[in-house]
């Protein structure tokens, strides 16, 4: 018994001996690098309260004196992490009641199984630290933006979110997807899919359509003297918005306007009707991610970019340039940014999981039959009344 007390004492003093040693020598680096950097307050340096060792690495928390942001210290973020010898990629700076420093010593995964959220609470990924994280279709961020470059893993994530959003208390959803329906085309037959447009006119009238809801739930709210809508939530979701870029001479340039000018106003005012926006673009422009778009839609999800120019126009910075070239490596920006692996789900797995739930077109193509109609791709059915 004794011999295994003895032992005990020993790991213990060990894991305080290397804790102290971890805290000495990150102080003292980073206190060099913040000397070097001037990052001082008259003669005053920011000082390493502690240090936690955790099975992802070590958090260090920052005491700064009055004097010095704490932004000033995270625009260094580069140089502090070289001067601690760890990648920029594995060093997170934050601040959250003091400054907090969080050195990752844990891989990423590279892939990230697809697992259920909670209504309208989507699984989005996992951090660094390999905790899950979720948008929140009811939060404070409701309109989402999703960018990067082809391949990156966009229509995955679409894919992902979409199949969580069936379940549970499933919006009235109308998807947009003008590659002939190639990526939402899955979802068509659900009784949540109030519409599946694969032309620009169909996109339009979708999108109106969701506006004249958006704007009839307003009058009852106001007849209420209520502030926000409490049933059941609407969302548009676009696959790509560089569909609406016009060119010199383009004859469906009018039309694209108009999309672009009602998913404004939905941007702006859809939030407190409980209508919201899913928009999706590889190729994101300053045209096509019209500012007045982007003023309103404070979440984005953005793959890794081709170049600075398009991570800043999703998140303003250049971060999503800089993400390695893994497929599912986002950064999701809400009220702060965070690096994740998104879920990777097939479109045969995504298939299977929707099949439990109830279909429409299916009834409706059945009745089509019985009444001899020869209308066969329900595609071609246009747009369901919103009910
Ligand atoms: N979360 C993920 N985890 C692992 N692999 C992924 C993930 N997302 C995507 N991939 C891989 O990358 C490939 C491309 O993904 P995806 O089709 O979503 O890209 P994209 O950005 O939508 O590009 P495009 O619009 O050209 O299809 C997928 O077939 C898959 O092999």
């Amino acid at each position: 018994m004794f011999a295994s007390i003895g032992f005990g004492l020993l790991c213990g003093s060990l894991v305080s001996l290397i804790s102290s040693f971890s805290y000495f020598s990150l102080s003292n680096s980073f206190i060099s690098a913040c000397k070097s950097l001037n990052l001082s307050s008259g003669d005053a340096l920011p000082i390493v309260n502690a240090t936690f060792e955790n099975q992802w690495g070590t958090r260090m928390l920052v005491g700064l004196p009055v004097g010095l942001s704490s932004t000033k210290v995270m625009d260094q973020q580069r140089a502090i992490a070289e001067a601690l010898r760890v990648t920029p990629d594995n060093m997170e700076m934050r601040y959250d009641d003091g400054l907090i420093i969080d050195i990752i010593k844990k891989e990423m995964p590279i892939k990230v199984p697809y697992r259920e959220g909670f209504g309208y609470k989507v699984f989005i990924g996992v951090n660094k630290r390999g905790e899950e994280r979720f948008y929140d279709f009811d939060g404070p961020f409701p309109h989402l933006l999703i960018g990067g470059i082809s391949g990156g893993g966009k229509s995955v994530m679409l894919r992902a979110i979409l199949t969580q959003l069936v379940f549970g208390p499933a919006p009235d959803l109308f998807l947009c997807d003008l590659k002939g329906g190639v990526e939402l085309g899955l979802y068509r037959e659900l009784e949540c899919v109030k519409g599946l447009a694969i032309t620009l006119q169909q996109c339009r009238d979708a999108a109106a359509a969701v506006e004249e809801e958006m704007n009839r739930r307003y009058s009852v709210m106001f007849s209420n003297g209520s502030q926000s809508w409490e049933g059941r939530k609407m969302v548009f979701v676009m696959d790509e918005l560089a569909d609406l870029k016009t060119r010199a001479g383009d004859p469906e340039a009018k039309l694209k306007q108009e999309i672009k000018t009602i998913l404004t106003r939905i941007s702006a005012k859809g939030r407190a009707a409980g209508v919201l926006l899913v928009l999706c673009t590889q190729r994101p422009s300053a045209d096509v991610v019209d500012g007045l778009i982007k003023t309103n839609i404070a979440a984005s999800i953005c793959f890794r970019t081709r170049d600075d120019t398009q991570s800043r126009i999703v998140l303003d910075h250049n971060g999503a340039a800089e993400l390695p070239d893994i497929p599912g490596r986002l950064i999701f920006q809400s009220a702060r940014d965070e690096t994740l692996q998104a879920p990777f789900i097939s479109a045969g797995d995504a298939k299977q999981i929707i099949s439990k739930l109830p279909k429409r077109i299916l009834e409706l193509e059945a009745e089509q039959h019985e009444h001899g109609s020869s209308q066969t791709d329900p595609l071609d059915g246009n747009f369901i009344e919103l009910r």
